[in-house]
């Protein structure tokens, strides 16, 4: 059985976590990392792994059966997806929910043209998170769903801040208020705003001479991250960025509670804990490059969500094996 070839476009936390799942999935190999930075300035895990100018990406065409888009989602993606889905089936993570729609609709296109499949918004939020919000509502209808996440580094939000102008480094913690999961618990199915479940705090590194307040400012209004939380910004040292913010856990969970008759209340829950966020949703678009794969040798051209996708497409396993040992 040929290996599935998979390339990296762009080489930050998730694309090395990219690079270390390819590792533990036999049935894939890495072509290589693609980078917008000078390749001999990117530092791989391994000293197998090639590393090449993003530009050269159209040379590889026909070496790549899937490329897997690892960007930010709020300000390279929204290129990067539609120009690469035009020459590679791809996956990314795309995370701007209030924009998934528009960045659907723009990947659609060019892939369909081109005769790709490009799987978008895969991950854990949206992704994994996104399919037990639906099983919740499909499978109780009369019900409601909260979506809870942290304490934990989100990369979106992290990515973020760190586009900012005169932001050097910077990474934001999303944290769930304990007094709206209790609500939650109690089954009394709250009215609950997108500002009572979470707060957000960011710890940034400011560039030589910039302007704190203004910083400041730009993060905690910023449209679809920031701007309907509560945000704090505080300003550290790259040593303490280096030192105390490191590591990237994250997690949450997705619980729907409805009911099946008037005396029966029903509870679905879902949860993630992540060591590394980055890692974990590597691993997810690593398992659906599996399924790009096989959804475009199907000829299932153009942009898929993790909506559209069979969950058996995702095993390294044959149907056969799946309803063997999985049923
Ligand atoms: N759906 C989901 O559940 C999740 C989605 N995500 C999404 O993944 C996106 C990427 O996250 P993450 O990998 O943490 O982002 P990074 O900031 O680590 O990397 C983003 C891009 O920045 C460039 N880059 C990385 N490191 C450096 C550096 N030291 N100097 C200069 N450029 C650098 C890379 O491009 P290049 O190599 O071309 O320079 C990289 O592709 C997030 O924006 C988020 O939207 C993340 C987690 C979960
Ligand atoms: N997309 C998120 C994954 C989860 C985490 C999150 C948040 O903390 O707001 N929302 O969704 C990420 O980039 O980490």
């Amino acid at each position: 059985q040929q290996q599935i070839r998979i390339g990296i476009a762009g080489y930050g936390n998730l694309g090395r976590g990219v690079e270390a799942a390819i590792a533990r999935n036999p049935d894939m190999a890495l072509v290589g990392v693609f980078t917008r930075r000078a390749p001999e300035s990117v530092q791989t895990l391994s000293a197998q792994t090639a590393v090449h100018p993003i530009a050269s990406l159209p040379d590889y065409r026909d070496a790549i059966d899937v490329l897997i888009l690892c960007g930010g989602s709020k300000d390279d993606l929204p290129h990067q997806g539609p120009e690469m889905a035009a020459m590679f089936n791809t996956v990314d993570s795309f995370d701007t929910h209030a924009r998934i729609p528009e960045y659907f609709a723009s990947v659609d296109a060019p892939a369909k043209a081109n005769g790709k499949t490009a799987l978008i918004a895969i991950g854990w939020d949206p992704g994994m998170f996104s399919l037990n919000r639906l099983y919740g509502e499909a499978l109780l209808p009369d019900g409601a769903t909260y979506t809870f996440w942290g304490k934990g580094l989100s990369q979106g939000h992290s990515d973020a801040i760190r586009r900012v102008p005169g932001v050097k480094a910077g990474v934001q913690y999303t944290l769930p208020s304990p007094e709206a999961i209790k609500q939650v618990r109690s089954g009394t199915r709250p009215e609950l705003t997108t500002r009572q479940k979470h707060t957000r705090e960011c710890h940034v590194v400011l560039e030589e001479g910039a302007d704190a307040a203004a910083v400041e400012q730009a993060i905690v209004t910023m449209p679809d991250y920031f701007a309907d939380y509560d945000t704090s910004v505080n300003f550290i040292s790259e040593e303490t960025l280096r030192t105390e913010h490191n590591r990237m856990p994250h997690g949450g969970f997705v619980i729907r509670s409805g009911n099946t008759s008037e005396a029966h209340t029903q509870v679905i829950e879902y949860a993630l804990q992540l060591d590394s966020n980055p890692e974990f949703t590597a691993s997810v678009l690593v398992a659906y490059a599996r399924a790009a794969c096989r959804l475009n040798a199907q000829g299932q051209y153009g942009a898929k969500t993790a909506f559209d996708i069979a969950p058996g497409l995702l095993s390294i396993k044959s149907p056969a094996q799946l309803r063997e040992e999985l049923l």
